[in-house]
């Protein structure tokens, strides 16, 4: 017996209107999924020729997945406002729903021309309609999710207790494949640009060091490292076997306050991964406890494995 999305929605105990935001967003990921399956043969790859809001060069996928996003969530009578990675400012909706959306239409998108898994990342928040709070902390989710675009597309969702993963079938509908995932408390593998490693603080530096040295060194342990470059992805593979990722503050992004965007990467990702039994931090405080000061604000990233977490979090309160 399989559960579809549509079941599995009406069994949580949350408002109806608040499934209905979650459905919107399940909808558009199948639609973007169905446009990245067949976009090289489209033509579809290449850059649209303006730069968003945060100075980097749009993909025409980015553009197109962000339209896709908006359409549905337009249609959707619960929704008043979605801020979006692609747009430079809110988009206050016709409809006066009780809802906001916060989403990166696309993530990894600069991974689009070598086939590599992709994804589209949301968060949901309550507001009123006639004075929307745009910058709520990140443990104000109601609900947040993504989907990641690989050999299956996943839909990966929680409610704030318990996360849960469906796939979607060769009909467009998303089935439950993985309820209550459990993101193991101690693991052996990390995620970080070793490539900045130049431009790192010292415990960032200190933790990795120490990783490296393996079994010879503090940790006492052999580590293996991934970076796939998509952070849906990274994170895919820690929710589903463990581990740790890493976007700290370095020197080149410390102007920024990161580079992972507050509301439509990190507090869902956060939310995800937490409901999941993992732990998030910025290094020096929970990720869901900072309160955004802009709807594109950065923050350092850091999150998976409670003890890996525990470790880094060791490092930044020595320093
Ligand atoms: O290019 P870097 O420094 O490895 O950064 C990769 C990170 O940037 C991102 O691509 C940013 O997301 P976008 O592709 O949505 O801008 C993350 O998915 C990823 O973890
Ligand atoms: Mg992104
Ligand atoms: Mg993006």
């Amino acid at each position: 017996m399989t559960t579809s999305l549509a079941q599995w929605l009406a069994a949580q105990n949350v408002a109806p209107e608040l499934a209905s935001v979650v459905a919107s967003m399940a909808a558009a990921s199948a639609e973007i999924a169905a446009v990245l399956r067949l976009a090289p043969i489209a033509g579809q790859t290449g850059l649209a020729g303006h730069t968003n809001v945060q100075g980097e060069a749009q993909k025409e996928l980015d553009v197109v997945s962000n339209d896709i996003v908006l359409k549905h969530l337009s249609a959707n009578a619960n929704v008043s406002i979605l801020v979006s990675e692609e747009l430079d400012e809110a988009v206050h909706m016709e409809n006066q729903g009780r809802y906001m959306v916060a989403t990166d239409p696309l993530d990894g998108s600069s991974n689009l021309d070598v086939n590599v898994t992709v994804g589209t990342i949301f968060s949901v928040l309550g507001v009123d309609p006639t004075k929307p709070d745009l910058l709520q902390k990140g443990s104000a989710q109601l609900a947040a999710g993504y989907a990641a675009y690989g050999p299956a597309t996943s839909l990966v969702l929680t409610f704030g207790t318990g996360t849960s993963v469906f796939t979607l079938d060769g009909s467009g509908q998303f089935v439950l494949t993985l309820d209550g995932v459990k993101v193991p408390v101690a693991s052996g593998e990390y995620a970080i640009n070793t490539a900045r490693e130049r431009f790192w603080d010292k415990p960032t530096q200190a933790y990795v060091t120490e990783n490296v040295a393996g079994e010879t060194g503090a940790a006492g342990k052999r580590y293996n490292m991934r970076w796939v470059g998509s952070m849906v992805a990274d994170i895919h593979r820690i929710l589903m076997r463990g581990g740790i990722f890493l976007y700290p503050l370095d020197s080149e992004t410390v102007s920024k306050g990161g580079r992972l965007r507050l509301l439509y990467e990190a507090n869902p990702m956060a939310l995800l991964v937490e409901a999941a039994g993992g732990k998030s931090t910025t290094g020096h405080e929970r990720i869901l406890d900072v309160q955004p000061t802009g709807i594109h604000q950065r923050v350092p990233v850091i999150l998976g494995s409670a003890e890996e977490v525990s470790r880094v979090e060791a490092f930044y309160a020595k320093a």
